[in-house]
């Protein structure tokens, strides 16, 4: 048996009630597992559409608060300028100017200093107080900035080592220009780094979650969480300049960091007033594992739901397969009964000794042609024969040996060419009867002529019949009638045969005779 027949009589597929079962569980299984697959599905969506939400949520937050930081900075730059001496900064009393610079600064906590530069770079007031020897900052960007252009913007330059301090900051500046539009000087506020460092710890994130305040030129200011040394790195590259920044000014999207090549799911927004983008990146594969983990008990459930589901179509598989195997017992069963009931009814209709029909079934088929001779008003006729001499036969050879004869007498009946419809019968002790349905009185005589012939043709020794041949021969009595409905038909038939055969007895053995009316009327 090859694996698919295997597999289908395991799985009782080989029923048409196995076959429903089987198609129901496959329908349920894929039902099962596509309904799980898609609630899943659904369920990492919303939790990437809530990490996108939060992600948005913080950068606009973010933005809005470095927003405000930069204002509170250039609002004091701009005061500064209205509080420039109106004769031109070198007339600015240093001791007067530094205090107020100091004052200013003190009450915006990020701002790391205040400071005022000459056309040629000089330092000639600062917060701080006191002006370093070495003060000429002619050769900072945010200088060489306001030199080359003439407007009166704010520049907010990137990250810097102060000369002063040695502290990371963000310059913030501003041209003076005179009357005549003319480059006069730089005022100069720093933002403390550390001002966003601390700020930024605040949040609850992930190791690897990120929050960037960047130039939009692609220049990053601060990086939580990453070290110092990406300060100032160009990530121009990123998908946030070249594609998302490019499109809108705020939004999210997901793509892999090119600091340390981890994907994030990202939100962004840049700031209204300044050239600044805040971005939050939350970790992707952290999110995922941790998604994964607060779904293990959804997966667990729906496995073991899976499994199950899987168990009991195996059960029932089962059932169905020890159901069907029992039916095919059944059904053997019933075959086998149905055999041996017609080997029975066979042997109760056939003779032990010749095998031919019996004297049971030689009077059901007797009177089943009675009748049918009755009903089509045709002849039906009767051979009775008998074995000549037979107690001498027994006596002299023995009775096995004159059951043996028997049974060759009926071999040889049974090669006589008769109708399919005719029967030939053992009728008891030496006595063989044969019916012939539909047949008048001369084919019947003609019939036991030939049965006479044939056994006296077969020459089976028979010392004592007095004969010369020494041969075994049978005597034959035939009758014909057409039956009557409700008669004794048989009888009639019956002792017709009965007498015309004594007549064949009489007149001498080995002969066939028929029944003569002269014959029938003698008592
Ligand atoms: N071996 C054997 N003998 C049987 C069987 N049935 C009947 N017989 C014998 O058949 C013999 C019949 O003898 P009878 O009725 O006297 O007739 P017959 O000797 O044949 O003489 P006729 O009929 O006058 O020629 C009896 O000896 C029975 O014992 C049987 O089944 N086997």
């Amino acid at each position: 048996m090859n694996f698919r027949k295997q597999v289908a009589r395991g799985l009782a597929l080989n029923s048409s009630l196995g076959r429903s079962i089987t198609f129901c569980m496959v329908v349920l299984l894929v039902a099962g597992i596509a309904t799980s697959a898609w609630t899943l599905t659904r369920s990492w969506q919303k939790e990437v559409a809530d990490t996108e939400r939060d992600a948005i949520n913080l950068s606009v937050s973010q933005a809005r608060q470095a927003e405000d930081t930069f204002l509170q900075a250039e609002t004091a730059l701009r005061d500064i300028r209205r509080n420039l001496p109106a004769t031109g900064i070198n007339d600015i009393n240093n001791h007067q100017f530094n205090n107020y610079l100091s004052e200013l600064q003190q009450h915006i906590p990020q701002l790391h200093g205040l400071m005022v530069y000459d056309p040629q770079g000089n330092m000639i007031a600062t917060s701080f107080g006191k002006i370093p020897a070495q003060s000429n900052n002619s050769d900072r960007e945010y200088f060489i900035y306001h030199r080359r252009n003439a407007h009166g913007s704010i520049h907010i330059g990137h990250v810097i080592r102060s000369r002063s301090t040695g502290d990371l900051v963000i310059p913030v500046s501003l041209r003076i220009s005179d009357s005549a539009g003319g480059f006069t000087g730089v005022l100069l506020a720093t933002v403390k780094l550390d001002y966003f460092r601390h700020f930024y710890s605040y949040f609850e994130l992930q190791n690897r979650d990120l929050l960037a305040l960047l130039n939009t030129d692609g220049n990053t200011l601060y990086v939580r969480p990453f070290a110092d040394d990406v300060i100032n790195r160009n990530l121009s590259a990123s998908p946030l300049f070249t594609q998302e920044l490019e499109k809108k000014d705020r939004g999210n999207g997901t793509w892999v960091s090119a600091l340390d090549h981890v994907e994030r799911i990202y939100g962004f927004a840049r700031l209204e007033r300044y050239p600044l983008v805040v971005a939050a990146g939350y970790d992707k594969p952290a999110l995922w594992a941790s998604w994964v983990k607060e779904s293990l008990p959804d997966l667990v459930l729906n496995a073991l739901l899976l499994v199950g589901t899987l168990l009991m179509g195996a059960i029932i598989f089962r059932q169905v397969r020890m159901n069907v195997r029992n039916q095919n017992e059944l059904a053997e069963l019933r075959d086998e009964l149905t055999s041996i009931n017609h080997t029975l009814q066979l042997m109760a209709l056939a003779d032990g000794l010749t095998g031919l029909a019996n004297r049971r079934q030689f009077d059901l088929f007797l009177a089943k042609s009675l009748k049918a001779s009755a009903l089509k008003q045709k002849p039906v006729s009767l051979i009775m024969i008998d074995i000549d001499y037979f107690k001498h036969y027994n006596d002299y050879y023995g009775h096995v040996a004159g059951d043996n004869c028997l049974r060759a007498v009926g071999e040889i009946l049974h090669k006589l060419q008769l109708n399919t419809r005719d029967l030939i019968a053992r009728y008891g002790g030496e006595e063989f009867a044969i019916i012939l349905p539909d047949t008048g009185p001369e084919a019947a005589l003609f019939v036991a002529r030939q049965a006479v012939n044939i056994v006296r043709g077969a020459q089976i020794p028979h010392e004592q019949t007095g004969s010369a041949q020494g041969t075994l021969t049978i005597s034959a009595g035939c009758y014909s009638i057409t039956a009557e409905l409700n008669a004794d038909e048989a009888q009639r038939l019956k002792e017709g045969a009965d007498k015309a055969l004594y007549q064949a007895k009489v007149q001498g053995r080995n002969r066939a005779v028929a029944a003569t009316d002269a014959m029938l009327q003698k008592a």
